[in-house]
């Protein structure tokens, strides 16, 4: 799905968090959203997943209004995800799909039961899981149950797919693998990827352009009247041959947000 974010401003009160976000993101793109602590990059997902509503501009999905509530659409991982800890890792998949086809029955019943099952373990398969069908979260490492809560969102195979530093509480090791992982299913699916880090390195290697929040005005007496936007919008299509540019704004964007540049 593509994306259209025109004049978008949040504002809590008197304190604004977003200011004069402009941009557009086609279909496919894998957008890494970085900024400092608290400049509103997880205001901006729960705008876009509806769980918030802008206060000013407005927001396009494929060029129309973005609907008023959640939906299969748009799918959000947390960095650490509550699944849910009295279900299996089969019944937590399979929650999530009963939840998005019939959300006020809730149930699956026979052959529809057998397909979603089987859709299911497909998904689970696909994470790695395949050898934990039945086993409990509490049974899982911090990394299985990560694989789990992205199985859980991916299942109900979402066009726009929101990533809260995913894998910010996870070892080197399992992260490389989650990263793997993460670049095939949005290769096979096409999916919009909006993903935010702390670790740039992350953010330049996964995405196909980075977008960089941050505050462009200041007022030391009035920290909340103004917001973040977004200060660079960089490109990264082509990395593989730009390396010393992609390093300067690397840095850049480093200095920034350590406060030497205003
Ligand atoms: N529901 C809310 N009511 C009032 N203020 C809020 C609400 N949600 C967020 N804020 C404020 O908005 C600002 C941005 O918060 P947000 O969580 O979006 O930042 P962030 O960039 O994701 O931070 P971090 O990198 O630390 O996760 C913070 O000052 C926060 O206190």
């Amino acid at each position: 799905m593509s994306l259209v974010v025109e004049n978008v401003w949040k504002e809590y009160g008197d304190q604004v968090v977003l200011e004069r976000l402009n941009f557009e993101v086609p279909t496919g793109e894998f957008c890494a959203v970085v900024g400092p602590s608290g400049c509103g990059k997880t205001t901006f997902l729960r705008m876009l997943l509806a769980m918030e509503q802008p206060t000013r501009g407005k927001i396009l999905l494929d060029g129309k209004p973005l609907p008023d509530e959640p939906g299969p659409d748009r799918g959000i991982v947390f960095q650490r995800y509550s699944v849910f800890p009295h279900l299996t890792v089969l019944e937590n998949v399979l929650l999530g799909l009963e939840f998005e086809r019939s959300p006020f029955l809730g149930r699956f019943f026979g052959a529809e039961r057998r397909r979603a099952i089987g859709e299911a373990r497909a998904c689970i398969a696909s994470v790695g899981l395949e050898h934990a069908f039945d086993k409990y979260p509490a049974e899982l490492s911090g990394g299985m149950q990560q694989r789990l809560a992205i199985a859980q969102t991916l299942a109900r195979k979402p066009k726009v797919l929101l990533l809260d530093e995913p894998f910010g509480a996870l070892d080197p090791g399992t992260k490389a693998q989650m990263h793997d992982l993460l670049l095939k299913l949005w290769q096979e699916e096409g999916m919009t990827v909006f993903m935010i880090t702390h670790d740039l390195s992350e953010g330049f290697e996964l995405a196909t352009r980075v977008l960089s929040f941050d505050k462009v005005r200041r007022d030391p007496q009035a920290p909340n009247a103004y917001g973040a936007t977004v200060v660079y919008d960089l490109p990264l299509d082509e990395k593989a041959y730009r390396k010393p540019i992609v390093e300067r704004w690397r840095r850049a964007i480093l200095e920034r947000q350590a406060g030497l540049v205003h």
